[in-house]
């Protein structure tokens, strides 16, 4: 389907606003009236620009508090709006989007909102224009789609129709299927945004936390089913009002809300199934979900330090990368990378890459590709398996493998065994449990869409833990079965710009004895993070555990939680650069990350002077 996007959703000058938008693909934009207002180029000349650029310019907006005023208000709205007919026609947009008043001065009447419209649209008609009509969710008098559709009807002009926006409809949870009562020639416009479940009030909600299909918690998809079946066939627009995006670069935005509509495209055609209404719906290649973790790569300049807090942790160093300066440390399935040819990073040790078991890494990299997501050279070096990989948004490269499966090459055999000393006292760890990354502040909801989309993972619930300098906003996702988990970090409210903690990442390890994991670490000399006994008091008088077992937790350091479904527990090491380790035991089936703890380790790591330590 054509696809269009306000310019209010992209930041920067209307000239930037619709080169971003071309450049992610875009066939149209709305024009909203202050980046027009505000930018010194003439209308035609931004005609001129989008034309050049293949974009057409499908709706100019908002036209406010025009209808259902006493009569002697009605000339002074008509005289603007012959005003703004001028400037469209210079535009060369056909439709102006008219939202339901807001004015104290508006009466409710619906006879009078009609014959007001209609009188506009006639005036419209004489310069070929059409009128949109939008219920704004805080509209004085009209609040509901449906309440604007019945004084359309009554209104009965053909150069008069609806604007449908899915934000109004699905935030006052107006139920969207009787929009397939409405005759699709009237549906003129249909404008589309998300937005996360948050309790305030709907004016503030739109204006500020809107976010492309797929990043919030609106059921988007369904809407567009229901408009499609209404016999709807213009284009799907994106207007996004949102105080991040307004922020980050237009470019990048743009492509993230292109992505979000060929994942809602993708959706809404699942959807229809083989109803005649999914004809030009895009259809990606599914995404090929992971199975679980390969390994994770540390970039260290010094891979001394990381060594030995390996050891102590019972990994064994097991091969040798046959030409790169790298080496593979294996416990149980977990297995470290420890890169020090790869540019030092200022900051010191750094996550670099994650690999994924995959079923098939050539057709996860075809999904990353139809989702607009960059996929990096498969052949880094002739000597080498070839690799499959995608930059995940915060700029770690995600490789798809295929580890020791006769069926693909496997990137263990560009390692030489170089197995040191045989490991006499295996360590309990088995595997990696997640990773969590930081994401820069402004791609918290781009990182989100983008597992969701390209790799088919689940976003879970979105979680502001306190940081002592600020607030840390975390949300995981994972796949239905818990192979794979990543926790998307973001620091966001306050915290300096220059502190390390902003860029924090860590690998969770799972151990099938975290007690004993934890007392070998201590004997290799090495403590964990230290938790404060104000936390343990803390601890007895929220679980009721045996007196044995609260003091085993403190004296080993050792952060603990429950659900429903079991227990956790968990601990960490020092933090060399910009990673630590966690070390975590599942008991029953504990689904979550031990969110409670989040807010003691955080102070600890801002306290303890081991945290930038080694
Ligand atoms: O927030 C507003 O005023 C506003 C204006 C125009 C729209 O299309 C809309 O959905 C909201
Ligand atoms: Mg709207």
């Amino acid at each position: 389907m054509r696809k269009s996007i306000a310019t209010v959703s992209l930041s920067g000058s209307l000239a930037d606003k619709l080169t971003a938008a071309h450049a992610a693909g875009f066939s149209g934009v709305e024009i909203f009236e202050n980046d027009l207002v505000s930018s010194a180029p003439a209308p035609e000349d931004v005609r001129r620009r989008a034309s050049d650029l293949g974009l057409e310019v499908l709706l100019y907006q908002p036209f406010r508090d025009f209808e259902a005023v006493p009569p002697d208000r009605l000339a002074a709205g008509l005289r603007r709006a012959e005003h703004k007919f001028a400037v469209m026609e210079r535009l060369g947009v056909e439709q102006l989007l008219v939202c339901s008043s807001v004015s104290p001065a508006a009466v409710d009447d619906d006879a009078l909102a009609a014959q007001q419209l209609r009188i506009l649209a006639e005036r419209a008609a004489e310069h070929g224009i059409r009128i949109a009509y939008e219920a704004l969710a805080w509209g004085r008098h009209v609040s509901d789609y449906l309440h604007a559709w019945r004084i359309v009807r009554m209104a009965d002009h053909p150069n008069l129709g609806l604007c449908l926006d899915s934000f109004h409809i699905l935030a006052r949870e107006v139920a969207p299927y009787a929009i397939e009562t409405i005759p699709g020639d009237k549906i003129f416009f249909l404008q589309l945004a998300d937005a996360p479940t948050l309790p305030m009030d709907v004016l503030h909600w739109s204006r500020h936390y809107r976010c492309f299909p797929g990043q919030g918690d609106l059921d988007v998809a369904g809407l567009v089913c229901n408009v499609l079946r209404a016999g709807y066939d213009g284009p799907l627009s994106l207007e996004v009002f949102n105080d991040i995006f307004r922020q980050a670069a237009a470019m990048r935005t743009a492509q993230d809300a292109m992505r979000s509509l060929i994942a809602l495209e993708e959706q809404v055609g699942a959807r229809l199934g083989d109803s005649p209404h999914a004809a030009g719906l895009a259809l990606p290649p599914p995404p090929v979900v992971p199975t679980g973790f390969a390994f994770a790569e540390l970039a260290t300049p010094d891979p001394g330090s990381l060594a030995g807090l390996l050891n102590a942790l019972g990994f064994v160093r097991t091969g040798t990368h046959r030409h790169k300066s790298v080496s593979l440390w294996e416990q149980g399935d977990a297995r470290i990378l420890l890169n020090h040819g790869s540019p030092e990073s200022p900051d010191g040790p750094a996550l670099s890459a994650i690999g994924l078991e995959s079923p098939s890494p050539a057709a996860a990299v075809k999904r990353a590709e139809a989702l607009l997501s960059p996929v990096l050279p498969r052949v880094w070096d002739p000597h080498d398996a070839p690799l499959d990989a995608v930059a995940a948004p915060d700029g770690t490269d995600l490789f798809f493998c295929r580890t020791g499966r006769p069926d693909h090459p496997s990137w263990t055999g560009d390692f030489s065994e170089d197995r040191q000393d045989a490991p006499g006292d295996p360590g309990e760890i088995t595997h990696i449990d997640h990773v969590a990354l930081t994401q820069p502040w402004h791609q918290f909801d781009e990182a989100s869409l983008f597992y969701k989309s390209v790799l088919g993972l689940r976003p879970h619930e979105s979680l502001e833990l306190p940081d002592p300098y600020g607030l840390l906003r975390s949300r995981a996702v994972s796949t239905e079965d818990s192979g794979v988990r990543i926790a998307l970090n973001v620091a966001y409210i306050g915290t300096h710009e220059t502190d390390l903690s902003v860029a924090w990442q860590h690998i969770a390890l799972a151990s099938r004895d975290i007690i004993a994991t934890a007392r070998r670490l201590r004997a290799a000399g090495l403590a964990p993070l230290p938790v404060p006994a104000n936390y343990y008091d803390d601890l007895e008088a929220r679980h009721d555990l045996p007196p044995e077992r609260h003091r085993l937790l403190r004296e080993l350091g050792l952060l603990y939680d429950r659900d429903d479904h079991g227990e956790f527990l968990q601990f960490y090491t020092v933090t060399a650069g910009r990673v630590f380790f966690e070390i975590v035991q599942r008991i029953g089936g504990y689904v979550g990350y031990g969110a409670v703890n989040a807010p003691i380790r955080l102070a600890a790591q801002h306290t303890s002077p081991h945290h930038r330590s080694s």
